[in-house]
């Protein structure tokens, strides 16, 4: 299957990489943290490829703090949209396949139908945007590139949802909660399974995909999951939008039609509450 690089490699998705690419015996992809490779230095990243001469590469850096993106438009644009480009002109130049990882926040989130690959984006924060500039950059510089959009990721790595509420719910009788954003969850583990069978299928299927666990749910109706599944007496109180400030905006609707990936790769897809139960004993 030819090497693998993998960018971004210390993150919660590179971490999750780590583990399936272990349990499935993949000895031939190397994970690279932002200390060893920065996707902004082009004349390192350029050494990188020379050395390694990788078949695949997957993208898994970026700037994902979505409500301090819009202070740092600038750093945010750099990782989101020029580390990108960065990779998918040495992968264009190397004959490498790219895979990169895009986002539900693309998307405005006005409507309530499942979101296919080719409804319009039109992105709300600062994030989304920079997101959605490095989706468009990729065609440019190759052919041979496969974007996933997932959303809401969580693991038992790094920071997320699931473990934020699980150390609040722990030192908290109640938590406030926005019931009017819709969308899935995204076990990251399952994600990065989907990922590496598009490199072990050989897929020459390139294009735009949207990933996520099935099913559709709100935060709160996710919380009131993760403690009930997580043996907590929390209380969830369903608050809107409005009561939960924040800088930026979050779409209200990001539920993502997975049609074609399924029937691309040939794959399964659990629910969500099927893979949170699994992150959860995993976390316990
Ligand atoms: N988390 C989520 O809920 C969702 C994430 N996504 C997308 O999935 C992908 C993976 O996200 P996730 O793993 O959760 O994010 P993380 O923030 O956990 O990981 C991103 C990694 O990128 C690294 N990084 C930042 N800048 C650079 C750089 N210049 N060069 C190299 N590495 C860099 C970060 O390092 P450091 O921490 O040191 O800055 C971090 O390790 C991203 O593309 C994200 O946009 C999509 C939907 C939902
Ligand atoms: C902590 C907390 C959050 N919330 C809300 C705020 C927000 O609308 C929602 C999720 O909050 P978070 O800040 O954890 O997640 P957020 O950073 O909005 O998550 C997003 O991250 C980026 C990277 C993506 O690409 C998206 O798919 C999505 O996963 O829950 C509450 O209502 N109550 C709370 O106590």
């Amino acid at each position: 299957m030819g090497s693998t690089l993998v960018f971004g490699g210390g993150g919660q998705l590179g971490q999750c990489l780590q583990h399936v690419a272990q349990q499935r015996n993949l000895t031939d992809i190397v994970f690279l943290p932002e200390e060893q490779a920065n996707i902004l230095e082009p004349a390192a990243l350029r050494e990188t490829f020379t050395r390694y001469q990788p078949s695949y590469i997957i993208n898994c850096a970026a700037y994902t703090a979505v409500d301090k993106a819009e202070d740092e438009v600038d750093l945010a644009r750099r990782v989101n949209r020029d580390g990108a480009e960065n990779l998918a002109r040495l992968c264009g130049e190397f004959g490498a396949t790219l895979l990169h990882i895009s986002t539900d926040f693309v998307f405005a989130g006005t409507g309530n139908q499942p979101l296919t690959e080719t409804d319009e984006a039109a992105p709300i924060s600062v994030y989304g945007l920079t997101k959605l500039e490095g989706e468009e950059v990729i065609p440019r510089h190759t052919s041979q590139y496969f974007i996933l959009r997932t959303s809401w990721l969580y693991s038992e790595y790094a920071g997320n949802f699931v473990k934020t509420m699980l150390r609040f719910g722990r030192e908290r009788e109640e938590m406030r909660v926005i019931w009017d954003q819709l969308g899935t969850p995204t076990y990251a583990i399952d994600l990065a399974g989907c990922l590496l069978h598009v490199i072990q299928s050989g897929s020459t299927a390139y294009g735009l995909y949207h990933y996520s666990n099935e099913g559709v749910t709100s935060w709160y109706d996710f919380a009131a999951a993760i403690f009930e599944l997580g043996g907590l007496s929390t209380r969830v109180v369903p608050i809107r939008t409005a009561e939960y400030p924040t800088k930026a905006t979050r779409p209200a609707f990001s539920v993502m039609d997975k049609t074609k990936v399924k029937k691309t790769l040939g794959l399964t897809i659990p629910h969500w509450r099927e893979s949170l139960k699994v992150c959860l004993s995993r976390l316990a």
